[in-house]
């Protein structure tokens, strides 16, 4: 079977008045259920390198294969899809829509993929939220809950479509340290029980070192793979 994720020279130039890279000669492969740290100091490029593996941006050269398709000839459409189909996206801030309640915040995704019927989709927003302790937070709104609480909803937000692949932006980045250990907890049991691929970016070594690989990046480069 292909690789979840294959780059090859990966690099991004931001063509400003002097151009600025962002990530550079990116050589990476990922497979089904790793858990995998991105770190590095602010603006070595991290978030550059996840948002060119979710789909997000576009490499200025360089080659990128999700579950060994190029992504270099696909339209919009074709990206899109393949982001909805195979990947959830976690950030630092939870960005949940504020009006809507954490079960229809989960519903959301399903809906664009339209697979599932509306009660289908119901139970397995329930499911999912039930399944990261929110059993009993399911009709509050995000102002109704904690910052772990709505993190965790943003987890099962990024499950909606049972995608392999999660891909996290500072995931703990803004919480306390319980919260912060309830979440990686949760990742860790994406990967462990769910066989989950999840790539991770953080500034936290102690996290990074509980995961199975760590990608150091340097001034946008991979200065060391562990
Ligand atoms: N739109 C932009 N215009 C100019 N420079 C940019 C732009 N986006 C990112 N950069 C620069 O590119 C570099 C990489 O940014 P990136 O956000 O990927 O780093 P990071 O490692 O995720 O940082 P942090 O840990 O602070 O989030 C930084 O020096 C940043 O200032």
């Amino acid at each position: 079977m292909s690789p979840l994720i294959e780059a090859h020279g990966l690099t991004r130039i931001l063509q400003e008045t002097v151009p600025v890279t962002l990530v550079k000669d990116i050589d990476l492969t990922i497979g089904e259920g790793e858990f995998v740290a991105v770190t590095g100091l602010s603006g070595s490029g991290k978030s550059s390198l996840l948002y060119l593996l979710g789909l997000l941006d576009r490499p200025t050269r360089g080659m990128l294969r999700v579950r060994g398709r190029d992504t270099e000839p696909m339209s919009e459409t074709s990206r899109a899809e393949t982001r909805l189909s195979t990947m959830g996206f976690v950030f630092q801030f939870h960005f949940l829509l504020p009006e809507f309640t954490a079960r229809e915040n989960v519903e959301i995704p399903m809906r664009k993929v339209a697979r599932l019927g509306r009660d289908e989709m119901r139970a397995r927003a329930t499911e999912l939220l039930s399944s990261l302790g929110l059993v009993d937070h399911l009709d509050k709104r995000p102002d109704q809950l904690s910052g772990g609480q709505r993190q965790r909803v943003a987890v099962a937000r990024a499950l909606a479509n049972d995608p392999p692949l999660i891909l996290a932006d500072e995931p703990t980045g803004s919480l306390d340290s319980t919260s912060s250990e309830q979440v990686f907890a949760i990742l860790d049991g994406l990967v462990r029980e769910r066989g989950k691929t999840v790539v991770a970016v953080t500034h936290d070594f102690g996290m990074a070192a509980r995961m199975d690989r760590r990608i150091h990046l340097v001034d946008g480069e991979v200065s060391k793979e562990e």
